[in-house]
């Protein structure tokens, strides 16, 4: 495994560099390595271990197994792709999501890859906050940041209510028998109201707003952004529903400034309700 010509580069986020295996060893056909880009403070022991605290409520993430690599592995990867990689102790081995090759961007946060031979859809969705909007605030900090990116505003938030979840999916354009299929996985599934949960922290806004400093950075609120950042696959094809969860990272605390920044920025939008015809779904606490 740890010859590097047996990787090949497949993608990168801003934190991640994702590798694929196209050697013969039969152990790691059909798998990727993740590594950490040079500037991550949070190395992938760390990783693997925080995902693996949240297996038994997320039995949808994805596989993980954590492998040591040498020196060289990581510095040939990093000459042959380009991209400066962390001079780490061990790598992430997962199994590689294979895609249907026609991508629609929605919006920054949605895409929907189809096979229209084959019939199959994924419907990739980075979910974002779900979470009760505070009282007197009309966006949800989802809608705030796609309006301020002047995205499409598709809010996740609409997927906790089942009364909202056929309109949101119509917006979509899928076909008929997609669409049918979305929707019923959206409106059995508990998936969304579980990471609700799971994210919860109280008063995120003014918690963030008050940080000066990554040591009074709360474990809890470290969870909650790591939650908030993930990217969920949803795979329909033949009469098979697969889902999966990638990207659940632990945040490092010195993120808070970023955080901050964020919450600066959107300040002005939470309030105001005129900016878009609907407003944000308030989700009540349970
Ligand atoms: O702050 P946000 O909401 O813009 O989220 C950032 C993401 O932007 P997004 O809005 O999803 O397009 C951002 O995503 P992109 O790389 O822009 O696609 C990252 O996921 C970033 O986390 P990190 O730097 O990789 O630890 C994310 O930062 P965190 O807030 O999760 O720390
Ligand atoms: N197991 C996988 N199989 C195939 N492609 C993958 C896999 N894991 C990740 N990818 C692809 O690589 C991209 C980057 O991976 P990942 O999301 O882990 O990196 P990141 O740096 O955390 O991204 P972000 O900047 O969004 O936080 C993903 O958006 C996805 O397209």
């Amino acid at each position: 495994m740890d010859n590097p010509e047996d990787w090949t580069f497949l993608n990168k986020g801003k934190a991640n560099a994702i590798f694929k295996y196209i050697g013969n060893d039969m152990n790691y056909k059909g798998k990727v390595i993740r590594l950490r880009l040079a500037d991550q403070l949070v190395l992938s022991k760390e990783i693997f271990e925080f995902v693996n605290s949240f297996r038994p409520q997320l039995h949808q993430l994805i596989a993980m197994e954590l492998i040591p690599v040498s020196s060289r592995f990581l510095t040939t990867l990093e000459q042959e792709s380009g991209i400066a990689i962390k001079k780490d102790t061990h790598g992430i081995i997962m199994p590689l999501i294979g895609l249907p090759e026609q991508r629609k961007r929605v919006s920054k946060h949605i895409s929907l890859y189809t096979d229209p031979v084959q019939n199959h859809l994924t419907v990739e969705i980075k979910p974002k906050w779900l979470y009760s909007i505070p009282q007197h605030t009309s966006l949800c900090r989802n809608c705030a940041l796609n309006f301020y990116r002047d995205e499409e505003l598709f809010c996740t938030l609409d997927l906790l209510s089942p009364n909202l979840i056929t309109n949101w999916v119509d917006k979509l354009g899928l076909n008929e028998q997609h669409s049918e299929s979305l929707t019923q996985f959206l409106s059995n599934s508990d998936l969304f109201h579980i990471l609700y949960d799971l994210q919860h922290f109280e008063d995120i806004h003014e918690t963030i707003g008050t940080l000066t400093n990554e040591n009074e950075v709360p474990e809890e609120l470290i969870r909650s952004m790591a939650l908030k950042d993930i990217t969920i696959y949803i795979s329909f094809a033949n009469d098979d529903t697969k889902v999966t969860i990638i990207d659940l990272d632990k945040k490092h605390p010195s993120k808070y400034r970023h955080w901050k920044k964020q919450e600066e920025s959107l300040w002005n939008l939470y309030s105001q309700n005129s900016i878009v015809e609907k407003q944000c779904y308030r989700h009540l606490p349970r």
